[in-house]
């Protein structure tokens, strides 16, 4: 996160300053955004940058305990430098949050500079190797221009010249939040691989005397356990390709100072985070689930997997907050909407008029068909969006401001942003493999894939389908059957859909998950080198087990 806020922040002057240093290692850095007591409300945040004209020099303080930074990662052993996000003071008054470089420990002998309190802040749930760490300043000065101005300026003597829009200081986190939508298709095509190649080696059960052992893959009970995630891996890549490509355009329209779709890509990218996240978050624990015992030892390559994508779920924006955020935009397109406005792609669904006609029973409709199961979701969408909205507009109308109307409806809000993102997922898979050139054969077993991952994503939230008429129970119930009968179609390519990821063995770190299948023989081995096995009696014995044994064998 140092190097790309420095790309997107700097001027030119203080890019060729200090971008060298960082893309030959001249220098290391972290972003430290975070502190002990804010994290979410960076209007919060407490560290301080005083500028002093006399010096033309910035002095940082921590000046509350709860203002230490907290948590940036490899802040506490291993940066020199860092960017620091803090409250500008100059000419007496506060302009906010500004970032600062700001070098922490000597690039002689690494030791902590004057003013400069670092460590690590101790063991976490993953992340071992990473030294998140704590960071108190104390009247640390920094030069003027070591404060990034590329949007915002401050004088030698002491002027400040405000940003076009003040939330470009928060570019950054837009861009490692699409980051962790491409992380989560990551994570989730590796516990996919693992799983699905493990319950293809593993055998398990009786199901008639005298026949073999099934291979777990072919139980149905598996298979729906593993192949919508599997499913669910191939639409985060294909969503992780589209939202980069947002991105970019949108990027490269802000680098032109046109701002006008910041809000729109900061609403998607908050809600495509979160949802990946938490989708992945979940899946990985269902893959580790369905191998057994062996699917809790570290050599399953579980554990770390999860301890080390969990925190997605926090970081980068706290997944429920990022929700709230992408809701609260989704309001005001309802609003502008409603006033006749022309909303921006990602959103223009919800201008259009997609009340739901009552299926009834029998409706004959096609519910095999991704198209018209795509508009169900846009509907699903579009009715949860307009229902928080009304929500909200109910809170004004009884007498609320607008924040405590938002916070009075943000569960609705946040199941509306949940919709919104499932729609955006679903729609962007099915459209994506229409795009893609690829043989009738690969096209088949892809569509199988979207399928199931559109028929499973109505059953898991058949609720909101059926809350609004937009399925009837019957229809519910046929598309929650029509996931079940892919599963052995599926069943047929699933293998081959996990090697398609090309993880090497390296990378993948889980014996279940091995190219070459051989789980039992590489399981006996990887235990000998468990460090208890170093000796055949462990040295414990001699001073607790020992010595209680022999005591209570003499009382035989
Ligand atoms: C680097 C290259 C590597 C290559 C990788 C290749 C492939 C990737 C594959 C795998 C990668 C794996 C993982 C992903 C990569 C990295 C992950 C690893 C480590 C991550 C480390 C994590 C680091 C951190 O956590 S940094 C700290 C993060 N902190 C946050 O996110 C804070 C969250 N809080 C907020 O953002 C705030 O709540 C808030 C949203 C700012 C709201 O605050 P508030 O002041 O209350 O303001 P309000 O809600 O009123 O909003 C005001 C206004 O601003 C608008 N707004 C807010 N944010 C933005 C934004 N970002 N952009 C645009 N606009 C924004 C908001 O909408 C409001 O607007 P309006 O008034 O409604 O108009
Ligand atoms: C592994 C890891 C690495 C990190 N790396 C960095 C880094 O490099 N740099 C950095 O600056 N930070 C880093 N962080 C910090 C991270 O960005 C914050 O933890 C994150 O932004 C969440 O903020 P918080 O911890 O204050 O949680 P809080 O906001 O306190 O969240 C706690 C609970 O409060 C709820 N909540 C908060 N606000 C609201 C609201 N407005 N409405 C409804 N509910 C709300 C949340 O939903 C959540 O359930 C890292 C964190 C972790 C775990």
């Amino acid at each position: 996160m140092f190097i790309p806020t420095l790309e997107r922040q700097c001027t030119s002057e203080q890019r060729e300053k200090f971008l060298p240093l960082c893309y030959d290692y001249r220098i290391i850095g972290t972003y430290a955004q975070t502190e002990l007591g804010h994290g979410t409300f960076l209007r919060g945040l407490e560290t301080t940058a005083h500028y002093d004209p006399n010096t033309q020099e910035f002095i940082l303080n921590s000046p509350t305990i709860s203002s230490i930074k907290w948590w940036p990662g490899a802040l506490g052993k291993t940066s020199t430098h860092a960017v620091v996000l803090a409250q500008l003071y100059t000419l007496g008054k506060c302009h906010g949050i500004h970032p600062f470089v700001v070098q922490l420990r000597s690039l002689d002998d690494h030791k902590p500079l004057r003013g400069i309190t670092v460590g690590d802040i101790g063991p976490k749930m993953g992340f071992g190797p990473n030294d998140n760490g704590y960071l108190k300043l104390h009247k640390h000065r920094i030069p003027r221009t070591n404060m990034l101005m590329k949007y915002s300026q401050v004088s030698p003597d002491g002027t400040y010249t405000k940003p076009p829009r003040s939330t470009l200081t928060y570019g950054t986190m837009t861009f490692v939040r699409v980051l962790i939508v491409h992380g989560s298709a990551i994570a989730l095509a590796k516990a996919s691989t693992i799983a699905i190649r493990y319950s293809a080696v593993r055998r398990q059960s009786e199901l008639r005397p005298g026949e073999p052992e099934p291979q777990i893959l072919s139980y149905p009970t598996q298979q729906h356990k593993l192949f919508p995630l599997l499913a669910t891996a191939y639409a985060f890549h294909f969503v992780q390709l589209a939202m980069m490509k947002i991105y970019t355009d949108v990027n490269d329209q802000i680098n032109n100072s046109n701002f006008s779709r910041i809000q729109e890509l900061h609403a998607l990218s908050s809600g495509l985070k979160a949802f990946t996240s938490w989708v992945t978050n979940a899946g990985l624990e269902v893959c580790r689930m369905s191998c057994g015992g062996h699917g809790y030892s570290q050599a399953s390559g579980f554990p770390r997997l999860y301890a080390d994508f969990t925190p997605s779920c926090t970081y980068e924006g706290e997944n429920t907050v990022l929700m709230l955020q992408s809701a609260r935009y989704l309001v005001k397109c309802v609003r502008d909407a409603r006033s006749g406005k022309t909303l921006p792609g990602t959103v223009s669904y919800l201008s259009e008029d997609v009340s739901a006609v009552h299926s009834g029973g029998s409706s004959g409709r096609d519910l095999s068909n991704l198209d018209f199961l795509i508009s169900l979701y846009k509907q699903r969408a579009s009715n949860q969006v307009h229902f928080a909205s009304d929500k909200v507009d109910r809170g004004i109308s009884a007498g609320m401001d607008l924040v405590g109307a938002l916070n009075s409806a943000s569960v609705h809000l946040v199941s509306a942003a949940k919709a919104h993102s499932h729609y955006f997922i679903a729609k962007t898979f099915v459209e994506s493999l229409k795009l893609l050139k690829a043989s009738s054969e690969l096209q088949n077993v892809l569509h199988q894939l979207a399928s199931v991952y559109v028929f499973e994503g109505i059953a898991q939230s058949s609720g909101d389908f059926i809350e609004d008429y937009i399925l009837s129970g019957s229809e519910a119930k046929t598309i929650r059957q029509l996931a079940v009968d892919l599963l052995p179609l599926i069943r047929v390519n699933a293998v081959s859909l996990v090697d398609a990821f090309s993880f090497r063995d390296e990378v993948l770190q889980s014996v279940l998950g091995r190219y070459d299948g051989n789980v039992y023989e590489n399981l006996f081995k990887w235990a000998q080198n468990s460090p208890l096995n170093k000796t055949d009696v462990h040295p414990s014995y001699h001073k607790y087990l020992g010595p209680l044994l022999k005591r209570n064998q003499s009382k035989l």
